[in-house]
């Protein structure tokens, strides 16, 4: 379990996030969500180990988080897949860091690429590769290294809607098959209900919990749930939320 207590992050006098507490389930699938500015990405970051708080703690299953490590797989909007290495060289990456042997390395990269509908593409570079089969690579090396928790923060916010979608069926379909904890970031409430079982909206200014709504929507899910009434009520509750949340203080 992933467990939030008290989180609070200063930046000067400016208060990111202040007493943020949550518990998040092994093989849970949580979205954050909230205005720009409600402190999204500083509250993975600080999940992630590369920002410290200036209050409170988190753990993993009761270990203190203290720094980055590999039971925590991070990947952001930008993707950072290494340009000079394959795609089955970019996955190996973090492998090598755990000094798996060769043989080890080999089964992992292979399960990682046919699991990311990858192995076409395993010798390309990336800059062969689109923007979404390159998110797809920076997903597959995450997972190789077989996080407890994958933190994704806006990992398709650059990508076109068409592929957004795709990737979002893409990552529920691994989340299923790898039974990861997911916790990720967006500012698209569609895609976090579509995605998540559980919606946390921050407020802004500074960033705290403000609402935290379950999904209870069908498993598995497929693009046409988004046009059923239960999503559609779930979504504008959240979209009110995040408004709300966000008026208070400008
Ligand atoms: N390194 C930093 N130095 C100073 N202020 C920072 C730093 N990182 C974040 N902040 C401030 O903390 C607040 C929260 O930022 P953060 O990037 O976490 O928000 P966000 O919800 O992820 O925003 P967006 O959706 O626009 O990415 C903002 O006011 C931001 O300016």
């Amino acid at each position: 379990m992933l467990t939030l207590a008290g989180v609070g992050r200063s930046f000067g006098p400016k208060q990111a996030l202040q007493d943020v507490s949550m518990k998040i389930d092994r093989g849970d699938f949580v979205c954050v969500v909230g205005a720009s500015g409600s402190g999204k990405s500083t509250l993975l970051s600080i999940v992630a180990g590369l920002v410290a708080p200036t209050d409170g703690e988190v753990a993993l299953d009761g270990v203190p988080v203290v720094g980055p490590g590999p039971e925590r797989g991070l990947v952001c909007q930008s993707g950072a897949v290494y340009p000079w290495r394959t795609v089955e060289r970019n996955i190996a990456f973090g492998l090598e860091l755990l000094g798996l042997s060769r043989a080890e390395r080999k089964a992992r990269v292979d399960w990682y690429l046919a699991e990311t509908g990858l192995t076409p593409f395993r010798h390309a570079l990336p800059k062969q590769l689109s923007g979404g089969q390159r998110q797809r690579v920076a997903i597959a090396r995450a997972l190789a290294c077989e996080p407890e928790v994958l933190l994704l923060d806006e990992p398709f916010g650059a990508l076109d809607v068409q592929t957004k979608e795709d990737m979002q069926v893409f990552l529920r379909g691994v989340w299923q098959d790898t039974g990861t904890t997911v916790l990720m970031v967006t500012h698209d409430v569609e895609e976090a209900v579509f995605l998540s079982r559980r919606v946390i909206v921050l407020s802004s200014d500074p960033g705290r919990v403000a609402a935290d709504v379950a999904v209870d929507l069908p498993d598995p899910r497929d693009l046409a749930v988004k046009r059923t009434p239960e999503f559609l009520a779930l979504r504008a509750e959240v979209e009110d939320l995040v408004r709300a949340f966000h008026r208070s203080h400008v």
